[in-house]
């Protein structure tokens, strides 16, 4: 028994991701909770011929306890998405409680499961999470996974149009957080290698960095992506699965996670058949790699610790 919910499931990420995940047929279950037309999303997908048996579950009657027990994997893109104008970090005041409640629920009826976060901002949920289940004695530094992956897919997409390279071969390490100036591309550790200009390496920078604001502007209002971040998200968990499910050693995804040093980093990380084996270094970055590493460290501290307080300040538990 494979079992994997989605939390925000009737949302704009939430739909395609719950239809990606369908179609992954090492799941045998998938729940989708959310607080508004789960179930008939789940009915919806249940339809489609692939293994997975799918419920859907709303908050009365223990829904989200229902849900979340006996879950391998968790995926979490509940709470609101960014208008034109706003950053990630104003989404705070409303997504910080939805994810601390979410994380208190795994907390009591999962602790065993990988938790992938999407909801933003990133870099302050990914501590909710994790100071929620340390209060709850539950955290294990290797399940708690803060999704960059949509920065990754970007990199792949925005590289290869410059070099020319088939986009879906393309790999670009992308570190840090998941805002601004916290995304780090290593354009350096590119493969297949490329040797981009300086003014290329810039501006290839700042649209990886920024490349969630372009869809926020067409959107106009609409919310922010939904589609790329589904398949964004449906490989992250994919990779997870294979890992722990399937028993694929080496595979490297770049992710938001806790270390020891009780600070979150970006970093990549190595699965094996016991989850998470390794965090990688950075490896060799140059000059202006480590100039977007310094620049990002300060804001990146700042979004932890507002995620950390907000658990610590006597946040419900
Ligand atoms: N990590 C990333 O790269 C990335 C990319 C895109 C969007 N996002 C973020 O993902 C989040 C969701 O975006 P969206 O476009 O799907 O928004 P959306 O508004 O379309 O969907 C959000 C869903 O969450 C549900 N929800 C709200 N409160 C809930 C609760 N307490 N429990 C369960 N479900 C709840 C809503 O009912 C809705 O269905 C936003 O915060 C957005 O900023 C992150
Ligand atoms: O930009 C946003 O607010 C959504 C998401 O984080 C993204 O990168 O597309």
């Amino acid at each position: 028994m494979v079992k994997a919910v989605v939390l925000g499931a009737a949302g704009g990420i939430g739909q395609p991701l719950s239809l990606l995940l369908k179609l992954n047929e090492v799941i045998t279950e998938l729940a989708l909770y959310d607080i508004v037309n789960s179930p008939g999303v789940a009915a919806d997908l249940s339809h489609i011929n692939t293994p997975a048996k799918v419920t859907g579950y709303l908050p009365p009657n223990d829904g989200l306890k229902n849900a979340l027990t006996g879950a391998h994997l968790i995926v979490i893109p509940a709470g609101v998405p960014r208008k034109p104008g706003m950053t990630r970090d104003d989404l705070f005041k409303i997504n910080a409680g939805i994810v601390r409640d979410l994380a208190t629920g795994i907390a009591q009826h999962a602790p065993n499961a990988y938790v992938l976060v999407i909801s933003n901002p990133v870099n302050s949920t990914v501590p909710i999470v994790v100071e929620v289940l340390k209060k709850h004695g539950v955290f294990d530094p290797k399940k708690v996974f803060g999704v960059t992956t949509l920065d990754v897919v970007r990199a792949s997409t925005f590289t290869s149009s410059i070099s020319g390279s088939a986009p879906q071969g393309v790999r670009v390490p992308v570190v840090g957080g998941h805002s601004g100036v916290t995304i780090i591309p290593l354009l350096s550790q590119i493969s297949p290698r490329h040797e981009f200009t300086h003014e290329q390496i810039e501006a290839l920078t700042k649209r990886i960095q920024f490349g969630g604001d372009e869809v926020v502007k067409a959107k106009d209002g609409a919310g922010s992506a939904t589609l790329s971040m589904a398949q964004a998200g449906a490989r992250f968990s994919s990779s997870i699965l294979n890992a722990t499910v399937k028993g694929e050693a080496g595979i490297v995804e770049p992710s938001y996670v806790h270390l020891d040093a009780d600070k979150e980093g970006g970093s990549q990380l190595r699965k094996t058949p016991s989850g998470v084996a390794k965090i990688n270094s950075l490896g060799d970055i140059n000059e202006y790699e480590k100039k977007l590493l310094e620049a990002a460290i300060p804001e990146l501290r700042t979004n932890i610790n507002k995620g950390v307080s907000f658990i610590a300040d006597g946040s419900k538990l």
